[in-house]
């Protein structure tokens, strides 16, 4: 999935200038940049949510540019938003089936096989209120719901935003698992070290453009690029 010259505004004021982003296959790419930065909005433009004002966003050579949020996730693109998104009143059971209505009993039965599989905690809590469950476990209602879509590519924003270290390590190999079968992952994330250490490629914003794109190591390697953008 690939992002070219894209521009983005919001209440009429410009918050994306010229973004290009690559996310590959198989591959986990980190997003870095201080808050404000314009991470979220590139998620939103992506899922097609945001508007783009030009530039292009392409699934396959295709242009996604001005689908609707549906059809951008039916062609396999499933956008994990910031904060923890369930339907609260919902059973965790209902918030899965919820995400697969689009998938035949069969296939629905399978698909919660497999998340299920990858979340086996949420196993003991399905008939359980989403609203009561903890935020790590909101996290994987969201992320199991994700995965459930049968995504070619997952845009994860700020997965660990107020969980517990405990939990955040929890989600990583998840992530690693889901890269491993052949989903392109896009992991925006507050812990740069722990994005840098599992991700092949990254890029880091600043005021809505790409100031950086290339390999974690080279940020690892020189922390004054993510120190500049953290403080622009
Ligand atoms: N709902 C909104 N309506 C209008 N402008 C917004 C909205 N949300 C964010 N913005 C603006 O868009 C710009 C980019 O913000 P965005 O949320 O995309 O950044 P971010 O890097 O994801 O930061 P954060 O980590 O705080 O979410 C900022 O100037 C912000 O003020």
């Amino acid at each position: 999935m690939s992002v070219h010259g894209l521009n983005v505004a919001r209440n009429a004021k410009a918050v994306l200038h010229d973004v290009d982003l690559t996310i590959l296959p198989g591959r986990i790419t980190a997003l870095l940049g201080a808050n404000g930065a314009g991470k979220s909005s590139l998620v939103l433009a992506m899922a097609g949510v945001l508007p783009a004002t030009s530039g292009t966003i392409a699934l396959d050579g295709q242009s996604i540019v001005g689908l609707r949020p549906e059809a951008i996730r039916a062609s396999g693109v499933a956008a994990v938003p910031e904060g923890h998104q369930v339907l609260n009143d919902l059973s965790v059971e209902d918030n899965l089936k919820v995400a697969g209505s689009h998938l035949s009993r069969a296939q629905l039965r399978s698909a919660l096989d497999v998340a299920l599989g990858t979340f086996p905690e949420l196993r003991e809590r399905l008939q359980a209120r989403s609203g009561n469950l903890s935020g790590g476990q909101q996290q994987m209602v969201a992320l199991a719901q994700a995965v459930i879509a049968r995504p070619r590519y997952l845009l994860a924003d700020e997965l660990s935003f107020g969980l517990a270290p405990v939990v955040v390590a929890r989600l990583v190999p998840v992530l690693q698992n889901l890269a491993s079968q052949g989903i392109g992952v896009l992991l925006i994330e507050q812990f740069t070290h722990l994005a840098l250490k599992i991700a092949h490629s990254a890029y880091v914003m600043e005021r809505g453009r790409i100031c950086f794109a290339g390999e974690p190591q080279e940020l690892i390697s020189n922390p004054e690029i993510l120190h500049s953008a953290y403080l622009a």
